[in-house]
């Protein structure tokens, strides 16, 4: 088994608010494999966001990083080096990993694009900056950036600023910029909610292009059952702060285990249910204000055990590639199926999205 390109392990991280400390991530352990996509679901406010920009070391001013390591593994100077992102200083970020070996795109183009600057000097500044190219060596990489990600008519594009371009390549630019300095990681935080579904797809598309042609590591945030389906090779599902199910995408599609996954893929939209009311989980998330007691999923867990309400269930493991954190998995719980609505939707979704047994998706363990 190859070693993780990103390994985060014990991570905690609280918020100082007026209401006192809110311990958003609780103990989130996660591994990124070279060339693989893992796709972080949760509902709203589950950590997915606070987790990532953790990666990138770009949260807010009132947050405590309590624990927690995250290992980035990759080459420098000719050698494999690995270190602790949580231990570099800010500048070592900036000079040396941010938007040059980790690059991030938002849900807003907007956020990552400079209004005032033309689209071929904002993909050619991070090559100039941060690996020294010249001008003229910038130029053309920007123009071969822009027809890799599907710009037509580069030349013209270049002198383009963003008020001219539509969603969908605003969107397509931000990639351009974020790969412009050869990332090992590529960080996607719901990229395709603000657009409609034709150009979601088609970004879809060219993430997973990109990612063959260049053996990039994805993380992908995302709401939308469809595009895990479609993008990941892993699934992390968070709750309350921690990672409570992970497995491949066939594992997580065909054999989830966590009774918050059921009900998160029963209530995850898909394209075929934009019209269709969709099931909801009942109940609210735990407020993180206050500790938990338990499995944090038990007041709203219609299989909750007895024990599920005093003892935090350890990660159980399901298989090599499976583990899930719910007292369902202990030997001498009842058998608990998934419902047998959500077996059906699932089995439908992965019709859609076409063979599941993609034969890339396990090749690098
Ligand atoms: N600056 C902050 N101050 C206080 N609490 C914060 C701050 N940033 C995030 N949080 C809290 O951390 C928790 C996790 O938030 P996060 O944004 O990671 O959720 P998420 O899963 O990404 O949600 P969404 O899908 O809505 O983006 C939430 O309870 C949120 O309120």
């Amino acid at each position: 088994m190859s070693e993780p390109v990103l390994s985060i392990r014990n991570l905690s991280i609280s918020f100082r608010t007026g209401n006192g400390m809110v311990n958003a991530i609780r103990g989130v352990d996660l591994d990124l494999h070279r060339g693989e996509t893992v796709a972080i679901v949760g509902e709203s406010g589950s950590g997915k966001s606070v987790t990532v920009k953790a990666i990138m070391r770009i949260l807010s001013g009132n947050q405590t990083i309590n624990s927690g390591t995250i290992a980035f593994r990759y080459e420098r100077e000719g050698r494999q080096v690995t270190e602790d992102l949580l231990k570099l200083s800010k500048k070592d970020m900036r000079s040396r990993i941010n938007g040059k070996r980790i690059a991030m795109v938002f849900q807003d183009p907007m956020t990552s694009l400079n209004p005032t600057m033309t689209v071929g000097n904002q993909i050619m500044e991070g090559m100039m900056i941060h690996l020294k190219k010249s001008r003229a060596e910038a130029y053309k990489r920007a123009l071969e950036l822009l027809q890799l990600v599907g710009i037509t008519d580069p030349e013209k594009r270049m002198k383009s600023y963003p008020h001219q371009l539509s969603g969908g390549m605003r969107q397509r630019v931000v990639i351009a910029i974020m790969l412009a300095c050869d990332p090992e990681v590529l960080i996607c935080d719901e990229p395709t909610t603000a657009l409609d579904v034709t150009i979601q797809a088609k970004i879809l598309e060219l993430i997973k292009d990109i990612q063959k042609k260049t053996g990039i590591s994805v993380i992908y945030i995302t709401h939308d059952l469809g595009v895990v389906a479609k993008v990941a090779d892993y699934v992390a599902v968070m709750y309350a702060g921690k990672i409570v199910e992970r497995g491949s995408v066939n594992d997580i599609f065909y054999d989830p285990r966590h009774p918050y996954t059921w009900g998160l893929l029963s209530s995850m939209p898909d394209i075929e249910t934009e019209s269709e009311k969709l099931f909801s989980i009942p109940g609210s998330p735990p407020n993180l204000l206050h500790q938990v007691e338990g499995d944090a999923f038990a007041p709203r867990n219609v299989y909750a055990l007895n024990i599920d309400f005093k003892q935090e269930p350890p990660m159980f493991r399901v298989s090599d590639t499976h583990y899930a954190a719910t007292w369902l998995l202990h030997e001498n719980a009842p058998a608990v199926q998934m419902p047998q609505t959500l077996r059906d939707r699932l089995d439908k979704v992965m019709k859609e999205v076409g063979d599941p047994w993609k034969t890339d998706a396990l090749s690098c363990r």
